[in-house]
């Protein structure tokens, strides 16, 4: 017997407005799919020869899957506010909504002209609450992978579903409860920036490099996608360490990647999968965002490995 998304979410002890949201993203990730698999016939896989806010370079299909992302929520009166890595403001529809949608539409661009995963992230906030509000605030968040097969992975903070697309555009129930095993010989990290790695990170990478007659006293794998979906789907499935810390070049800006759209989404995914995140010093759930398009250090999947990098952190 399969399980639809429509018959889950119906029956998850949550408001029903709310799962509407979640369906709508669901929605708006099946029709990116579609565009997705045939985007190198249609010569889409280019630059789109914009900036955004953030000062990159955007691809076509950024702005496309953004477009997709906003036409869906333009349907859904329960969602009033649009936070999106590609739109400078937030967007206010006029309606009664009591939701907001942080998204970054489509995540790893990078990857587009070599046919590798990339995905969409997005985040379900009170929009009564304002634009700016803690991770632990989330009320649902979730991300499509765009893969051999698309999945789609969803919380409402309890626990942590997988679903996969059919051929006929639905999302079936694949994994109910999905666990980040508690440790892993697999991180995740650019490597190429080690000239701007602080210490705690120099020390956890060495140690893992180091292998079973290092400290670690195990043989470690690196594995680095370039797509943070791809990098955070594997560790959800088969557990690791996703690091993208603050260094030396990305410090004036805070970070890397983005606190409401990339880091606090998927952190609360991995922490009621049981994994745990942190920005090294911090929880990133606690953090108390600045800006929509806040940049943050980002450190998250099997506990015992994130333990081990806060430990380094915590030398000082
Ligand atoms: O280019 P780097 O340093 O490998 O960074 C890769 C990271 O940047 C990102 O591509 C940023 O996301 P966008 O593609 O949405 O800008 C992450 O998906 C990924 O983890
Ligand atoms: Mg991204
Ligand atoms: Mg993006």
């Amino acid at each position: 017997m399969t399980t639809t998304l429509a018959q889950w979410l119906a029956a998850q002890p949550v408001d029903q407005k709310l799962a509407s949201v979640v369906a709508t993203m669901a929605d708006a990730s099946a029709e990116i799919a579609a565009v997705l698999r045939l985007a190198p016939i249609a010569g889409q896989t280019g630059l789109a020869g914009a900036t955004n806010v953030q000062g990159e370079a955007q691809k076509a299909l950024d702005v496309i899957s953004n477009d997709i992302v906003l036409n869906h929520i333009r349907q859904n009166p329960e969602i009033s506010i649009l936070v999106s890595e590609e739109l400078d403001e937030a967007v206010h529809i006029e309606n009664q909504g009591g939701f907001m949608v942080a998204t970054d539409p489509l995540d790893g661009s990078s990857n587009l002209d070599v046919n590798v995963t990339v995905g969409t992230i997005f985040s379900v906030l009170d929009a009564r609450k304002g634009l700016l509000q803690k991770g632990s605030a989330q009320l649902a968040a979730g991300y499509a992978a765009y893969g051999p097969a698309t999945s789609l992975v969803l919380t409402f903070g309890a626990s942590t579903a997988v679903f996969t697309l059919d051929g006929s555009g639905t999302f079936v129930l694949t994994v109910e409860r999905v666990t980040v095993a508690p440790a892993s010989g697999e991180y995740a990290i650019n490597t190429a920036r080690e000239r701007f790695w602080d210490a705690a990170t120099r020390g956890y990478v060495a140690e893992n490099v180091a292998g079973e007659t290092g400290p670690a006293g195990k043989r470690y794998n690196m594995r680095w996608v370039g797509s943070m979906v791809a990098d955070i789907h594997r560790i959800l499935m088969r557990g690791g360490i996703f690091m993208y810390p603050l260094d030396s070049e990305t410090v004036s800006k805070g970070g890397r990647l983005r606190l409401l759209y990339e880091a606090n989404p998927m952190a609360l995914l991995v922490e009621a999968a049981g994994g745990k995140s942190t920005t090294g010093q911090e929880k990133i759930l606690e953090l108390m965002p600045t800006g929509i398009h806040q940049r943050v250090p980002v450190i998250l999947g099997s506990a015992e490995e994130v333990e081990r990098v806060e430990g380094w952190y915590a030398r000082g």
